[in-house]
Formats: structure tokens, sequence, C-alpha cells
């Protein structure tokens, strides 16, 4: 019925404030406001309306795309919103498109490594999109590799330039997004070469379109790579190709703010440490997991509020049937997913604070906590999107038939989502950069150099070796210090472990190569570590609002102990907990369960989600789910007519078994 709440009675079981729950979620009273004031006009705003666009064909939705896209720059500088408006109408738009790249790639990666003469130039014009830039950094042959990109960048004194080329197929650049149709430039990561002798990877402006026509510029052949998994979802992005022959740029669009080339062609390499040339890929990477968080809170979101609509089975002399949110196993796979959107949100509030730390470090030429930075957001941004990713998928699941329809939002969610497991680094390689880091953490064990920061644990590591847990009855799975114990105690000893098997080898590398598997465990482990962390030091922090400390110390336990029950293997091979502990450890999760329950969809209200941002029957607020699915099927083009195209010349033919042509 329309109007009518049909989760008013979930709504009214809550046991605590939603509105103060929803000021945690948002991070402070302000962002709520600004979040809650931008998706409202988003909603109502008809172009941006979006439930139509898996029917579109590629081009148009393209040219949607074009379309939302400018008309949100207009309503940015029409009302002067502030950046955070800004990149909130754009997260509620809800389409992914050049915008993305041009603000989140192409003008931070002048800001990190242009100087200052630079930035005043590039920036005055994009910053007024009059150019359109992309980040152009992955070829056909190498991605995660970054070392083995092929595209050249040599200097030619005579005339002061840099000559750009593709000297193979596999050097064209593939991929980055926002560069097959629209970009007039971009930053081409390529290598760079003076006086024969090649300095490795640099970043050079390259303008690639003509601004008065928008054709290539001569020795540059550029389009779009096709399309991508899905309908709709990700294909409204012009992810391009591009190549180059033998194309010329001034010697001062080099990014130089890191190394320079001189007149003469002189390189000189700066003091600081090379790998600040992939710091986009650092800034991206730790806004990826608030990302995730969101988008784990979108199909969490919906899966509640349907499986509080949804009854099946469970009717005794005809009555009411049974709600699926009252199943236990819909409980023991829904709810550790509404705890981890919680738990990425904090872990994201946290990664966002380091970065910021290290990044005012650097501006002091400090350079001390950037491979715990490095490590931190390579691992949380693998982490999260995976665990995102299985997510989404279950959450489908957990609709059963209906969540495989495309009006669910859940097919489309996950289209747009999944490929965040590749980009920014393919989340296998991204943790082998982190077991890296920890492989040297260990090997620093004992030479007086004391671990800091998220591996400060392991300077207790004689302690965490030797402990056991103290757990003895299922409450004590509800006290911190026995939690983080035995995440610690697990993750030092995954690490102790790899070190020791590592040892083993002559060659280090090679050893590396055989324990890869291991290492991406530990790796996660650690990771888990970090998260259940910052979820008890949230928990264990000040937090206002009627009853809002309670939920949140629910869903942190149940975040730690499902991970606990899913990665049970890890914990008793490493004598972290005995199998009497984790029994227990399931004992305190039914019971946890239990006390979420009633408070499932205010939890999931909590995130403050229009129905335009949700795109989904099944998740609407008011859980008036039935009419309007019949909706969406009648808006369907096939059922247009109700006897269909293609009746005369096939179905006919089929039951009057009269085949004019065939020879059967
Ligand atoms: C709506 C509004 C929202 C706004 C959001 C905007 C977001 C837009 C998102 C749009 C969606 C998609 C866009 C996608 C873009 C892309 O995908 S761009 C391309 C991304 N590519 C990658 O991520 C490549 C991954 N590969 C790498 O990063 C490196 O090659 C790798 C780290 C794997 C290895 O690098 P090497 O140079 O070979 O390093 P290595 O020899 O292994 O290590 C040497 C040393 O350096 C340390 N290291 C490596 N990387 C870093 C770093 N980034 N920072 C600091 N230190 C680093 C490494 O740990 C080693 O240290 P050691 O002490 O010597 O061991
Ligand atoms: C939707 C989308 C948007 C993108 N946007 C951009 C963009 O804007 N700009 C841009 O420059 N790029 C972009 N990319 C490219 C993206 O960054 C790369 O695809 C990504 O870094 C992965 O690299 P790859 O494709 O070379 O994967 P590969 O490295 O070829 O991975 C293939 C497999 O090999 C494994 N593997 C690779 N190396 C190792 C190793 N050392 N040890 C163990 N296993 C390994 C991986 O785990 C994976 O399973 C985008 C990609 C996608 C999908």
């Amino acid at each position: 019925m329309e109007g009518v709440d049909h989760l008013a009675d979930e709504r009214n079981k809550a046991e605590f404030n939603v509105d103060d729950m929803k000021i945690i979620w948002a991070g402070s009273r302000h962002a709520f406001d600004v979040s809650n004031r931008i998706s409202r006009f988003v909603a109502t705003d008809p172009v941006f309306e979006k439930s139509n666009r898996a029917l579109m064909t590629r081009k148009e939705l393209f040219k949607n795309t074009l379309k939302k896209s400018v008309y949100a720059w207009k309503i940015i500088k029409e009302l002067r919103l502030s950046d955070e408006e800004g990149i909130k109408l754009r997260i509620f738009m809800d389409q992914p498109g050049f915008l993305d790249l041009h603000w989140g790639m192409f003008v931070p990666a002048i800001k990190g490594q242009g100087t200052e003469e630079q930035q005043q130039k590039w920036l005055s014009l994009a910053n007024k999109m009059q150019i359109i830039g992309c980040y152009a950094q992955t070829e056909l042959g190498h991605g995660s590799n970054v070392q083995g990109l092929e595209t050249t960048a040599t200097f030619d004194p005579k005339t002061d330039q840099f000559i750009m080329h593709s000297p193979t197929q596999t050097s064209s650049k593939w991929w980055p997004g926002g560069l097959g149709k629209v970009s007039t430039h971009a930053v081409v990561y390529a290598r760079l070469i003076t006086n024969g002798k090649d300095h490795g990877v640099h970043g050079f402006i390259v303008q690639l379109r003509s601004l008065d026509d928008h054709s290539p510029l001569p020795g540059i052949t550029i389009g779009d790579i096709g399309m991508k998994f899905g309908n709709g979802a990700y294909n409204s992005m012009d992810n391009g190709f591009l190549m180059f022959n033998q194309f010329r740029i001034p010697r001062d669009q080099m990014l130089m703010r890191l190394s320079k080339v001189t007149r003469e062609g002189k390189y000189i390499a700066s003091d600081v440490p090379r790998q600040l040339v992939y710091g986009t890929m650092v800034s991206v990477r730790q806004t990826i997991v608030s990302k995730a968080s969101d988008a784990l809170a979108r199909a969490v979101c919906i899966a509640t509020r349907y499986s509080a609509v949804r009854r099946q089975f469970g009717s005794e002399n005809g009555g009411i049937e049974t709600q699926v949110i009252d199943y236990k196993t819909q409980q023991n796979r829904l709810f550790p997913l509404l705890a981890s959107a919680y738990a990425f949100r904090f872990v994201g509030e946290w990664l966002k604070w380091l970065y910021t730390d290290v990044t005012q470090r650097l501006e002091a030429s400090d350079f001390v906590t950037l491979p715990e930075a490095h490590a931190c957001t390579a691992g949380l941004k693998s982490m999260t999107t995976s665990a995102t990713s299985d997510g989404i998928e279950e959450c489908r699941k957990l609709c059963g038939g209906h969540g495989y329809l495309w009006c669910s939002g859940l097919p489309e969610l996950f289209a747009v989502y999944v490929p965040a497991c590749t980009y920014e680094g393919d989340n296998v390689v991204l943790q082998l950069q982190v077991a890296r880091f920890l492989m040297k953490t260990v090997s620093q064990l004992g030479s007086g150099k004391a671990p800091a920061g998220t591996t400060a644990y392991m300077g207790r590591a004689q302690h965490l070796l030797q402990c056991r847990s103290g757990v003895q009855k299922a409450e004590d799975w509800l006290n911190p210090s026995m939690v983080l114990e035995a995440f610690e105690s697990r993750a030092l000893r995954m690490a102790i472990t790899c070190a020791k098997n590592l040892s083993k080898f002559e060659n280090q590398e090679q050893g590396f190569s055989e324990l890869l598997a291991d290492l991406v465990e530990a790796a996660i482990a650690h990771c888990q570590l970090i998260v259940v962390s910052k979820f008890i030091a949230k928990i264990e922090g000040e937090i206002e609002g009627k009853g809002v400390k309670k939920q949140l110390k629910n869903l942190c336990y149940i975040y730690a102990l499902h991970l606990l029950h899913k990665h049970l293997g890890d914990f008793l091979s490493t004598n972290s907990v005995t199998p009497e502990q984790a029994s227990l450890a399931s004992h305190q999760l039914r019971s946890l369960y239990s006390q979420v329950r009633p408070n499932a969809v205010a939890l999931v209200d909590a995130f403050d989600y229009t129905d335009h941002y949700l795109g989904s029957v099944l998740g609407r607020y008011d859980g008036n789910v039935y009419p309007k699915l019949f909706e969406e099927a009648l808006k369907d083009p096939l059922n247009d007519s109700v006897v269909p195209d293609g009746y005369h010349e096939y179905i006919r033919p089929l039951i009057k078994q009269n085949f004019p042509s065939a020879k059967l």
C-alpha cells in the first residue's frame, strides 16, 4: 500500500536513537548535514534519474553520463558548492564517469608531483574544467608491474622536448578511465630517457585532443577499449587505449617536483624516495576504503530491509509466516556483513587520519612513516574491497530469487563494484606489499628498533608467542583485550612462521615466490587485526546518543568473532585459541545476533540512504516491495505488447509444426 510504512514495526523495536547513529555513521553532524542535503537534492532532480540505465545502449549510456556530469558541474559552479559538497554530489549521482578520474587522479597527480609553477599553470585550467584529464599509467602488457611499463619519454636537447613513444603493441596505454572519448589531457607514466640512459617511470602532462574540435592530436591514436562486465554498470566510463607515435611535448611538461631534467638534458634526482611517484595511487587507495563501507552498506541495507519484509514457512494454523530475517542462518550471513560495513567505516576514518599525517610529514621531508602508510593503504584497500565484493554477492543470495532481478539494485552494484578488487592495484599484489613490510619488520625484531604504529604489537613478540588465551566463558569474548590478544597472537605467529620458512631458502626472492600463498594469508591476518583494533578503539572512545554505544559494541564483537569463526584454521593452527574457546565464540556470536535482531532495520536506516541512491525495489524505505516489483516488471519493453515480436516468425510456426523453409 502506497504511503504505508511496512517496516514500522521493525523501526519501533529499535533500542537506540537512529538520528544519533546517523551522525556516528557520517563522521560528524556537519558531514551528516551535507550528505543528507545533497543526497535529497540529487534524488529529486529528474536529470539524475537512473532507473532506465540497464536498458540503454552503450552510446546512450555514455551520452547520459556526459549530460549528468556536465549538469553536476554546472550545479557545483552555480550553487557555489564546497569541495565536500561537490564530492557528495558526484557520489550520490552514482554513475561512474570522467569526473571521477579528473578530480580523483588527474588533479591529485599534478598537485602531488608538479612543481609550484606547474601547479599554477595546469591546476588553474583543470580546476575550471577548461581541460579534462585522466591518469594514464596501465598498459596492455603491464598494470601491476609499474616498473615494467614500456612507453618512453626521450629527451631531445635540440628542441627542448620529450618525445613520447609507444615502441610495442603491449606499450599501448590500456584501461585509463575517461581516456577513451572525453579527456583532453592525461598524466602519462613513461620511462624517462636522457642521453641514452633509462631513469625509470615518471609522470608527464600530455595534451591528447584538440581544444577546438576534440580530434586527437597528430601522433596520437586513441579510443575506447570496449564493453565491460554487466549492463549499465561501469560501461558509463570510457576506459581507453592510447598510442604515441614520436609525439612531442615541451620539457616543462614532465612533472618535476620529485626529479628534474635540465635544459641540457641532465637528470637531477631529488633525495626523496622514488616511490613518491606512486603517491596518487596511495591517496586513492585510502579513499577506496571508505567507499567500500559505503558500497557494502548499500547492499546490506537492501538485504536487511527485504529480509524483514520477506516471509517464508513457519505458519501455524494459517497464521502469518516467519520473517526470513528471523532464521539464524540468515542472521549468520547478514549480520557479519552489517558489522563489516560499520567496521570499514571506522577503519576508513582512521586511515584518512593516517594519510593526512603522512602527507604533512612528507611536506616536512620526514619519510619515516611512508612504508607503514603504503602497507596500510595497500592492505586495507585489498582486504575491504575483497570483503565488500563478496558481501554484495552474498546480499544478492540473501534476497533469494528477487535478488537476481536488476531492480533489486544488487546485480548492478556488484558489477560496478567488483573491479575495485583489481584497479588501484590487484588485491593479491597489494597484500604481497604488506607481506614484504611484515617480513622486514619481523627481521628487525631484536635489533633495538621497536616496531611502531600498526606493527607495535610485534614488539611484544615474546609474550604473544607464548601466551594462551584466557577465555573461559562465552562472555569473555566481549573483553576487548582478550579479543585483541587472540588476533595479535594469530597475526604475529603467522608472520613469524613465514619468516622462519623464508629463512630456510638461500635465495630470499626465490623463497618469497615459493611462499606467496602463506604470505598473503599472513598479510590478511595483519589487516584484519588493524580493522578489529580500530573498531575496538572506536567503541572505547566517547560516543554520544541513546543506546548507540551498546549497538556498536555488539557489531564490533560480531565483526571480530565472525572473523575468528571464518579463519578458525589460522587461530587453531597457531594455538591462538583452543577448540573449546572457539566454540564459546560461536555461542557468544549467536547471543549477539539475537541482540542485533530487533535493531537491524534501524541500524541500516542509520546509513541515511535515499531510495534513489539505493536504486532497489527490495530495499525501499517503506518496505512496499511486492506492488513495486509488479510495477517494475510492467515497465520492461518486453511487456509493451501482449504478443511479442517474433511470434509470427518463430513461435507460431513452431507450435503449428509448420516450418516453411526448414529441411528437417
Ligand atoms: C565520486 C568521488 C569519489 C572520489 C574518489 C576518486 C577515486 C577514483 C577511482 C576511480 C576508479 C578507478 C580508477 C583506477 C585507476 C587505476 O587503476 S590507476 C593504476 C593503478 N595501478 C596500480 O595500482 C599498480 C600496482 N602496482 C604498484 O603499485 C607497484 O608496481 C608495486 C607496489 C606492486 C611494486 O612497485 P615496485 O616499484 O616494483 O616496488 P618494489 O620493488 O616491490 O618495492 C620497492 C620498495 O618500494 C615500496 N613501495 C612500493 N610502492 C610504494 C608506495 N606507493 N609508497 C611507498 N612505498 C612503496 C615497497 O614497499 C618496497 O619497499 P622496501 O622497503 O624496499 O621493501
Ligand atoms: C575498471 C577499471 C578501471 C581502471 N582504471 C584505470 C585508470 O584510470 N588508469 C590506469 O592507469 N589504470 C586503470 N586500470 C588498470 C588497473 O590499475 C590494472 O588492471 C590493475 O593494476 C591490475 O593490473 P593488471 O591488469 O596488469 O593485472 P595482472 O597483474 O596481469 O594480474 C593478473 C593476475 O596475476 C596475478 N599477479 C600479478 N602479479 C603477481 C605477483 N607478483 N605475484 C602474484 N600474483 C600476481 C594477479 O593477482 C592476478 O590474479 C583500471 C582497471 C579496471 C578494471
